[in-house]
């Protein structure tokens, strides 16, 4: 049987006739980061649902550390902690309550619920917030709790939907510099997003610290249309781009490498409406659907 840290075999969600997830298989691997892109709607959400129990799956079968989603879900939620989109965390307490009430509810004795928790506020730098109401924090610093509070109970593997959604620019770096330090430490985790650059950046180098390889998977309407590095990914489309400027479209044509792209772009009497780059993940989901990203 397969040690994989959350294994999908033939998953499909329905909402009447509608398969928002359908027939989806995959692995990852334990220390893994797992990058799900795609557009709104694709289905990423509903994946992360069924596989943190909050949903169950219309066909297929979830298992989580080696426990099935829908006979075993208290095992399940024992080795996972889940960031959703939609804030968790209760505004009207403070940073501090809300991470007692989760370290209670997943039974953490004293004295060690209060050093975890310490513990925690401090690597998402949140100590000096402690006694301040929810309310009061930033969009941020709430994300940094949710992060915080989803580590508390020391799941194995962390769900992150869509965790820098409505954040700016710096903001986003700092939870991305948090995420990538957790893995580097060893955790795994599965994260959706459609930024382009949050996939990249988080799951782009083919391999973590921990020597495991990481991925990406492109999701549209409810189906995994591409799953690899990011480096396989460009190896098989094509690692130079040259965009032509068609009216008021592009149209893009891939080469294996970059110097073949600047070869040809070289040879053109008329380049105007042209360039010439390396290929990205949005060209990819692009080559495969005939639409952007967003
Ligand atoms: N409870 C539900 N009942 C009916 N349809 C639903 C339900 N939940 C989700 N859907 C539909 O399923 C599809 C996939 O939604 P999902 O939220 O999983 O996508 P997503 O890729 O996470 O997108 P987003 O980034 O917008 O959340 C959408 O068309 C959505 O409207």
């Amino acid at each position: 049987m397969s040690d994989a840290a959350v294994i999908l075999q033939n998953v499909s969600k329905l909402y009447g006739d509608a398969a928002v997830v359908d027939e989806l298989s995959l692995e990852i691997q334990p220390g893994e980061i797992f990058g799900l892109l795609g557009p709104n709607g694709a289905g990423k959400s509903t994946t992360i649902r069924m596989i943190t129990t909050l949903t169950k799956p219309s066909q297929g079968s979830i298992r989580v550390s080696g426990y099935d989603v829908v006979r075993q879900p208290f095992l399940v939620k024992r080795q996972i902690g889940v960031v959703l989109q939609q804030m968790s965390v209760d505004i009207d307490l403070t940073v501090w309550e809300n991470m007692e009430f989760h370290g209670r509810m997943h039974h953490i004795p004293n004295p060690q619920r209060k050093k975890d928790i310490e513990r925690w506020l401090e690597y998402v730098e949140l100590g000096d917030r402690r006694d301040d109401l929810v309310k009061t924090l930033s969009g941020g610093m709430k994300r940094r709790l949710q992060i915080a509070r989803a580590l508390l109970h020391e799941p194995r593997i962390l769900f992150l939907d869509e965790p820098t959604v409505g954040l700016d620019p710096q903001t986003r770096r700092r939870l991305w510099e948090i995420i990538k330090g957790l893995n580097q430490q060893g955790m795994t985790m599965l994260l959706t997003t459609h930024y382009m650059e949050e996939v990249e950046y988080l799951c782009g180098s083919s391999f973590s610290n921990n020597g495991v390889t990481n991925r990406i998977g492109i999701m549209d309407s409810g189906k995994l249309i591409e799953l690899g590095t990011l480096e396989a990914m460009r190896e098989k489309h094509g690692k130079g781009l040259l965009m032509k400027q068609m009216g008021d479209r592009w149209d893009y044509h891939f080469f294996p490498t970059m110097d073949e792209a600047d070869a040809f772009f070289e040879k053109q009497p008329n380049k105007a409406g042209m360039m010439v780059r390396p290929s990205n993940l949005e060209d990819i989901f692009v080559e495969l659907t005939g639409r952007n990203l967003d």
